[in-house]
């Protein structure tokens, strides 16, 4: 395993231990989850009694793999914690996500915990966020009047697609474009002005709302839990 997966590997595993019995869980996205789930599994074998709600199909396929007992947002509305990845993360705790196109879903979870832990290696932390495009997912209907205005707001959106040049749908059956707006020095301004566009259905910033961030690195983890 690389650095970097190790990193990914002792951030995703700590959090673990944030987890208590009969919580309610939001289970992001992402290969630093992957580890995250793979651990939870662990303590669900030795009687951990937990269940989770997944925010993306992936993830639902891990959680099944390791026999996480799994509910919805029918039974519960409220999750005692959310664990999820980031793609960057700024000293205001701000983040950049979506880059596995599960934001919305992920961002719907984050919202519903009383706690939101972020699970990153070392790399993803960054004094401005923006080197990694800004994910945000669109209505296919008319995707190219909105991409047109969100090129307006100066992010030079890029349609997502797959290595077959097909578009990528998102599990919500939605489009994704991948938007440089440079250095994004007011993420919160930006978020408003994007979601006021209509056909955008959110965008990869989630502002302030991490509570927790477990930084990863190649042989320990760092725990900030004062923004
Ligand atoms: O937002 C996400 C998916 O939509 C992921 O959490 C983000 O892309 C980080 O992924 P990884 O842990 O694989 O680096």
């Amino acid at each position: 395993m690389n650095d970097q997966e190790n990193a990914k590997k002792y951030a995703g595993e700590a959090s673990v231990n944030f987890i208590e019995n009969g919580m309610k869980i939001g289970l992001g996205s992402g290969s630093t989850v992957y580890w995250m789930i793979r651990k939870l599994g662990e303590y669900v074998q030795k009687g951990l009694d937990i269940t989770g709600i997944p925010s993306s199909h992936q993830t639902e396929a891990w959680a099944k793999q390791f026999s996480i007992p799994l509910t919805d947002f029918t039974q519960t509305q409220k999750l005692d914690i959310a664990i999820d990845g980031a793609d960057e993360v700024d000293r205001q705790w701000n983040l950049i996500k979506g880059g596995g196109g599960a934001l919305v879903r992920e961002k719907v979870i984050a919202a519903a915990a009383d706690r939101f832990i972020v699970i990153v290696d070392e790399s993803k932390m960054v004094t401005n966020l923006g080197t990694f495009p800004l994910p945000v997912e669109i209505l296919p209907f008319g995707w190219e009047v909105t991409s047109s205005r969100i090129a307006s707001l100066s992010g030079k959106p890029v349609i997502r697609t797959n290595p077959d040049h097909d578009i990528v749908v998102s599990d919500n059956g939605n489009f994704i474009v991948d938007c440089d707006f440079g250095a994004i020095y007011d993420p919160k301004t930006l978020n408003h002005q994007l979601k006021q566009l209509t056909g955008v259905v959110d965008t990869g910033l989630f502002i302030q709302m991490a509570d927790d961030v477990i930084v990863g690195y190649p042989d320990r983890t760092e725990i900030q839990s004062d923004r």
